[in-house]
């Protein structure tokens, strides 16, 4: 199970990161990084190389991050781009289009008038495993040496089976300019496994085409099969990852960054550099197939909970029972004294925890989240929820040395006690924290908290901030803040709990998911549990059987309490929308994050009953205080409610969010937990007609039922 001694990686009960890690390196590079690393420094710019280190490799100790070129800006301001490493796909497509760039080619500072790039990546994902043999040959040990294109997946050091794109946890980092065009093969070799992948914070204006859900803007990939994403990006901090079954929990995200020039940014003034090695994936980690989870077990490994969490991919685990302790690298991020750098943080959990991240002897200034800039406020620590992305400044100001960072799951994380450790490591420093590594319960000191779980957001307070208390650093159409706006739609959520005699009824086959506790439930929006169609909406919708769609006006007869089709919910083009979601699930620790794809929304409020009495709220209480005025709406003139695609509930509470419908399409809208996805808990808006879309791309895969008159002879 454990990294055993057939690799360099072998259990140790030292929690102390070994210094004999310095040469490997967990991501396949281009070129040989003695030679990258053997140019930096001759690079002239800060006195110290602040690229030198961040990839980190033979000289820093640590593991490269990333496999793209780093790049930033001087002091004097001006874009400067240093090419630390070279990552290309190496396809014959890029070699026979030389209008297509590479990603290291677009991985670059992004200057106002330089023409936009087409940015070519190719994905081949496949069943693999991590502590698979390639570390045999190319993990850097005393007898091997460096390759250049190492496929070995150390993850936290525990073997399994994965799902991978081009065999790198995370998959390919896609870093670009805003306005580069953004080209991605995905070709499907996992045996037996259809996939899409969604681009996560990516709005898809003029490319509706390629959101990447499963019947609703395109057929499953079939393996063998190759499909042609192509969209261009809004500036930001995203992702990429399945939409499709578990495969996400199993490997399949990456982040995707789109720069603009700093003249661009509100917040451009506030760092020094923009590294691509400065992303911060987090995604929590098993140590068996997602499947074994869903629909899930009663005895052994219950529940969804994960084992682990990994920064980037890395991380060490300790084994409860024995106290073994993996020794793979641990993430590692250089800064240089004196120096602002910003970070892009993406919380790629599947699980129900919140993340929360804290950096030792280090304020955070939040500066951006979901990609959207925001007024900048300091906090120590931040907790967010899958699928939001939070970017934040760090001030290289405390005494040249290492740091640790600690990254803890909260809410039923806390049974195993997950969490992970990385370094921040001045550059030229040692490459120890001095400090001894932060556990589980005695951790890094909290101070301030952006996004406090007690949702306590109708007040100011010196220990923590909301995320309704953000502000927009961008214009906000004002329409969004008019008092009535032309749609308003109230969505309660919750579980329908089965009786085992209901769902085990001989000839029905009703999914269901085993929660921890062991209720059977399937998720409900509105008293509907989502299914998909049999092909996608956006480009065959002639062909799904109208009786196939409802919604809360239009709920098929006999739907009873386990009412499941394809909610739909019709929005007219230009709309000024407002959801208010209604948390009915009212479990404590547990917030969903909902999730709308093809939109930033702006969040104008957040909060819970007001009234003392109300144990437990729901639609019919929402509804009430609604009528009464009591529900929390940010919309005064001067207001600048905070632009988000992501936004937790909190258990219990409410949010309300408003956006206009501007953008045409199939737009589905759900919880971003994994498993509450696969039991329902998503809707579709449909915002225009069919005739407010670009036409269906030529040769667009068709898929669908197979029901002919049978045959009888
Ligand atoms: N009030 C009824 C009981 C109920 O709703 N039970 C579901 C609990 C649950 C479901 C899914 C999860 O992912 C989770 O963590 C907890």
């Amino acid at each position: 199970m454990f990294a055993g001694t057939a690799t360099p990686f072998r259990e140790s009960s030292s929690s102390a990161f070994s210094s004999t890690h310095g040469l490997v390196q967990t991501h396949p590079s281009g070129s040989d990084p003695f030679a990258s690393f053997g140019s930096i420094g001759s690079t002239s710019g800060p006195s110290s190389n602040p690229f030198a280190s961040s990839g980190s490799g033979p000289l820093s100790g640590g593991v490269r991050s990333n496999p793209l070129p780093s790049l930033a800006r001087n002091a004097n301001g001006k874009p400067s781009l240093k090419h630390l490493d070279f990552t290309s796909s190496a396809t014959a497509e890029l070699r026979r289009n030389p209008a297509l760039s590479a990603p290291d080619e677009c991985a670059r500072a992004c200057r106002e008038n330089e023409p936009p790039r087409i940015c070519y990546y190719h994905f081949t994902l496949e069943l693999y495993t991590v502590l698979g043999a390639a570390c045999q040959v190319c993990t850097p040990n005393a007898t091997n040496v460096v390759w250049s294109h190492c496929q070995c997946v150390l993850a936290d050091g525990v073997e399994r089976g994965i799902l991978t794109a081009n065999r790198m946890l995370p998959g390919p980092s896609i870093q670009v300019c805003e306005n580069d065009k953004v080209v991605i093969d995905v070709e499907n070799h996992m045996e037996g496994m259809e996939v899409t992948i969604h681009w996560h914070g990516i709005w898809q204006r003029g490319s509706q085409y390629y959101d990447g859900v499963p019947f609703v803007t395109q057929c499953p990939i079939q393996q063998g099969n190759t499909f042609r994403y192509q969209w261009q990006g809004n500036a930001g901090t995203h992702f990429w990852h399945a939409h499709t079954g578990l495969q996400k929990l199993d490997g399949l995200y990456g982040s995707i960054v789109v720069r603009q020039p700093p003249s661009k940014d509100p917040n451009s003034h506030l760092y020094d550099y923009d590294l691509t090695t400065h992303v911060m994936l987090l995604s929590d980690w098993l140590h068996e197939d997602a499947a074994e989870r869903y629909p899930g077990r009663l005895a052994v490994n219950t529940g969804q909970d994960p084992e682990n969490v990994l920064i980037n991919g890395k991380g060490q685990f300790r084994d409860p029972n024995t106290g073994f302790m993996t020794n793979t690298p641990l993430e590692v991020f250089t800064i240089t004294p004196g120096r602002r750098y910003r970070f892009r943080m993406i919380n790629a959990f599947a699980s129900v925890c919140p993340a929360q991240v804290t950096f030792e002897g280090h304020n955070l200034t939040v500066i951006a989240t979901d990609g959207e800039p925001v007024h900048p406020v300091q906090v120590n620590t931040i907790i967010s929820f899958s699928g939001e992305r939070y970017d934040f400044v760090i001030e290289a100001n405390n005494i040249p040395g290492a740091y640790w960072i600690q990254v803890r799951g909260l809410g039923e994380c806390g049974i195993k006690r997950a969490q992970q450790l990385g370094i921040l490591r001045y550059a030229r420093g040692p490459y120890q924290p001095s400090s001894q590594p932060p556990t589980y319960d005695v951790g890094i000191p909290q101070g301030v908290v952006m996004n406090p779980l007690d949702a306590r957001c109708n007040i100011t307070r010196n220990d923590a901030i909301c995320v309704s208390q953000l502000k927009n650093a961008k214009h906000i159409d004002p329409a969004i803040l008019q008092e009535r706006p032309d749609v308003k739609i109230f969505l309660p959520f919750r579980f329908f709990v089965y009786r085992p005699e209901m769902l085990f009824q001989p000839n029905t086959y009703n999914r269901y998911l085993v929660a921890p506790g062991g209720d059977h439930v399937i998720s409900l929006i509105d008293e509907i549990s989502y299914m998909a169609p049999p092909a996608p909406l956006i480009s065959q919708y002639d062909d799904i059987n109208p009786e196939q769609f409802c919604n809360g006006d239009n709920r098929p007869a006999n739907c009873g309490q386990n009412c499941m089709c394809t909610h739909k919910v019709d929005i007219p083009l230009n709309a000024i929308v407002e959801v208010v979601l209604v948390d009915e699930v009212q479990i404590a620790n547990l917030s969903h994050p909902f999730h709308l794809h093809g939109y930033a929304y702006n969040v104008i409020g957040i909060g819970r009953s007001p009234d003392q009495n109300v144990k437990k709220i729901n639609l019919k209480h929402a509804l009430d205080l609604d009528r009464r005025g009591l529900l929390e709406r940010h919309l005064k003139q001067g207001d600048l409610p905070p632009a988000k695609d992501t936004i937790a509930v909190p258990n219990n509470g409410y949010v309300i969010i408003r956006f206009r419908a501007n953008n045409p399409g199939f737009w589905l809208f759900h919880c971003h937990f994994l498993f509450h996805i696969v039991i329902g808990m998503n809707l579709v808006l449909q915002v225009g007609t069919q005739a407010d879309l670009p036409p269906v791309p030529p040769n667009f895969p068709t898929c669908g039922d197979h029901l002919p008159p049978i045959s009888l002879h």
